[in-house]
């Protein structure tokens, strides 16, 4: 009988397995909801993936208001995006650029105001800014801790939380925000970095269930290494900048390709996208799976980062 049962289940599962797939790949080959005349804000749009990002909407004919700290760098996007040759068939919008710093708290309900006076309205809300930060907890100073929350956690949060009532009021809207593997995963020597991440995570999740009423998707995107210059401007335990290239970061996925990625999520209204390799994929597995195991190979981790940053006489 049992060999009846077990004989019988293990085709039911593949073909349901099988089904799944091919469900999923069907779903990604859709073109989804064009972005074309959307009102698209980006931050952190002077640099990195916000930059690529930028140019991936413009591309697909998005109105754009792209925001950062430094009007220069900014407004050299702004230059570079109109210059730049799109599709003909496609019209596409000059952007509107809103300077403000995501970390000072009384800037950002101003800049929400700025940013819906650009186009009359926001459609999709890509939260990309973000700092990242190395160094031991020991050593770390509270006010860094706090300061790296500010930009990716409460900044996030209250330019999200400044544009929703508008988003609500039409029933209209979708709200995207960059996380990171870091976000579901915590590694050794970046916990604030992590630590805003998780609660990146935990918040957009509530979100998600909170506004579907109202017909505004929320997208999270947990991307692995990328080629930008977050390791160069990441923050240390005293405040100072790391100011490296990391290796990591360097040999990280092509911007470009994270923004596709992006682009694909919003026109998809994608819940929670993980773009990582096979070892984070695994890790993410095994932090719920086998935490035991998992926290082993982070002590590990911690070992050799230490051993390898002691000087040679110690
Ligand atoms: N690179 C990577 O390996 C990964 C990156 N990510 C995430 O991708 C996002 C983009 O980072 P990335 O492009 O890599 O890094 P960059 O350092 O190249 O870009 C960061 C952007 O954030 C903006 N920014 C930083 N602090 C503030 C602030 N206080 N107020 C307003 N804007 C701010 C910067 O603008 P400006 O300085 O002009 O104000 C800049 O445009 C981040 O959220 C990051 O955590 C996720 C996974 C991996
Ligand atoms: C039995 C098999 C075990 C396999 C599991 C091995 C565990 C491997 C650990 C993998 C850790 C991956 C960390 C990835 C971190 C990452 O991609 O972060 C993205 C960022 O946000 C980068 O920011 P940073 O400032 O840290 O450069």
């Amino acid at each position: 009988m049992d060999r009846v049962v077990g004989g019988g289940l293990l085709p039911l599962v593949l073909t349901g397995v099988g089904v799944l797939l091919l469900y999923r790949i069907l779903l990604r080959l859709k073109p989804g909801t064009s972005v074309q005349g959307a009102v698209v804000v980006i931050t952190g749009a002077s640099s990195g993936l916000g930059k690529e990002c930028a140019k991936a909407f413009h591309a697909a004919g998005a109105r754009l208001v792209l925001c950062g700290r430094d009007a220069a760098r900014l407004q050299q996007v702004v230059q570079d995006l109109k210059g730049s040759s799109t599709d003909q068939q496609k019209q596409t919008f000059t952007p509107c650029a809103v300077i403000f710093d995501l970390a000072k708290a009384d800037t950002v309900d101003k800049a929400a105001e700025e940013i819906l006076k650009c186009f009359g309205r926001v459609d999709i809300l890509v939260n990309n800014a973000g700092v990242s930060y190395r160094g031991n907890i020991v050593d770390t100073h509270m006010s860094v801790q706090r300061d790296v929350m500010e930009t990716n956690y409460f900044g996030t949060i209250a330019l999200t939380q400044a544009l929703l009532p508008s988003m609500i009021q039409r029933h209209s809207g979708h709200i995207v925000v960059i996380s990171s593997v870091q976000g579901k995963l915590a590694i050794p020597y970046r916990s604030a970095y992590a630590a805003s991440k998780h609660a990146t995570q935990a918040y957009f999740d509530c979100l998600r269930a909170e506004i579907e009423c109202f017909g505004i998707p929320v997208t999270v995107i947990s991307p692995g290494y990328i080629r930008t210059n977050l390791s160069i401007n990441a923050v240390t335990g005293d405040g100072s900048k790391y100011g490296v290239m990391d290796k990591t970061t360097e040999s990280g996925w092509d911007p470009r390709d994270v923004a596709t990625t992006v682009l694909k999520a919003v026109r998809h209204r994608s819940k929670d996208v993980v773009l990582a390799g096979l070892l984070p994929s695994v890790a993410i597995y095994l932090r719920t799976l086998w935490p035991a195991l998992f926290f082993k190979l982070m002590s590990s981790r911690a070992r050799k980062i230490r051993n390898q940053q002691k000087p040679k006489n110690e």
